[in-house]
């Protein structure tokens, strides 16, 4: 855990429960609606025991999930080494993270929630792993991508099965859009893999958009798994999620199911609902001189 960080000039106050709650922060809307913080049993006995090693103590700004803007993460003295840093937002109860965690204790994870009750389902399983390579923040991602982390400091981003705001007027919500994947670029060091996955098609098609679109980005799988071997042509196939039309996916670009992710309760209630699983990779190119 790092020493706190310098009281900022001039703090705003911290609003519980402030625009965030009604889906704006600072006239941007948010990937997130809020939920209860209240920590119960387990949960909270968790969160007494681990906070103070693993929950990263950010200062606030406009809300009590924002970040001030002079705060910056020294992932050096965090973790008291010089490791590769993979970063995990909208990490849900912490399946994905702390599983890789346990697996690759060579890199360090920072896991980006906003959900209080499951950074403590995090902290629980940090605890009961033994684990030192994994911290938690709660804060509203884009902060901590815009100006928390320093510039290339990120080895690899993962999003997996961000909120997918099914309803049109709701889509400017959703995480994955061309402001995120410039945010995205600013964190990456050069050769950085961000890795996405979802479960709905048209955000699955979004995020493909967005990475094509990106002059920071390479899709890795670019023209692969077109047609039969598409995920789309199998979505476009089940109806699952969308029309069922029979059409065929031409484009393809989807990578295979990333094998550092294990499968949480998320993916697997998606699975049992018959949904397809979308996966896409793209690299960070070097900054054009
Ligand atoms: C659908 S869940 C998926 C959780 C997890 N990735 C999994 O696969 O099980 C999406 C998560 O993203 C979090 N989230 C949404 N917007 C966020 C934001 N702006 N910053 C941080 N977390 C966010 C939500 O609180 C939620 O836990």
């Amino acid at each position: 855990m790092s020493e706190q960080p310098p009281t900022p000039a001039s703090p705003n106050p911290v609003t519980p429960g402030s625009q965030a709650s009604f889906g704006t922060y600072r006239r941007q809307p948010v990937s997130f609606v809020r939920r209860g913080t209240r920590l119960q049993g387990r949960r909270q006995q968790a969160w007494d025991e681990h906070a103070d090693a693993f929950v990263v103590d950010v200062p606030r700004h406009v809300a009590d999930t924002s970040v001030h803007p002079d705060y910056v993460f020294d992932a050096e003295e965090e973790f008291g080494r010089t490791a590769p840093l993979v970063v995990e937002i909208g990490s849900g109860l912490g399946e994905a993270v702390v599983a890789a965690a346990e697996a690759d204790p060579g890199k360090d994870f920072l896991a980006v929630e906003v959900y209080r009750p499951g950074l403590a389902n995090t902290l629980l399983r940090i605890g009961q792993r033994g684990l030192t390579n994994v911290r938690v923040v709660q804060a509203n991602a884009p902060e901590v991508l815009g100006s928390m982390l320093p510039a290339g400091s990120v080895s690899e981003l993962w999003v997996f099965f961000p909120d997918p705001w099914h309803k049109a007027k709701h889509h400017k919500r959703r995480m994955v859009k061309d402001s995120f994947a410039e945010l995205a670029a600013r964190v990456l060091a050069p050769g950085g893999v961000w890795r996405l996955a979802t479960d709905w098609s048209g955000y699955a098609q979004q995020m493909r958009e967005v990475v094509a679109g990106s002059e920071h980005f390479r899709n890795a799988h670019d023209g692969e798994r077109t047609g039969a071997e598409s995920p789309l042509t199998a979505a476009w196939a089940s109806g699952a999620d969308c029309e069922a039309t029979g059409e065929q996916d031409t484009v393809g670009g989807w990578a295979p199911r990333f094998e550092g992710r294990v499968l949480t309760s998320f993916e697997n209630k998606a699975a049992n609902a018959g949904r397809v699983i979308f996966d896409l990779t793209a690299e960070r190119l070097p900054a054009v001189p």
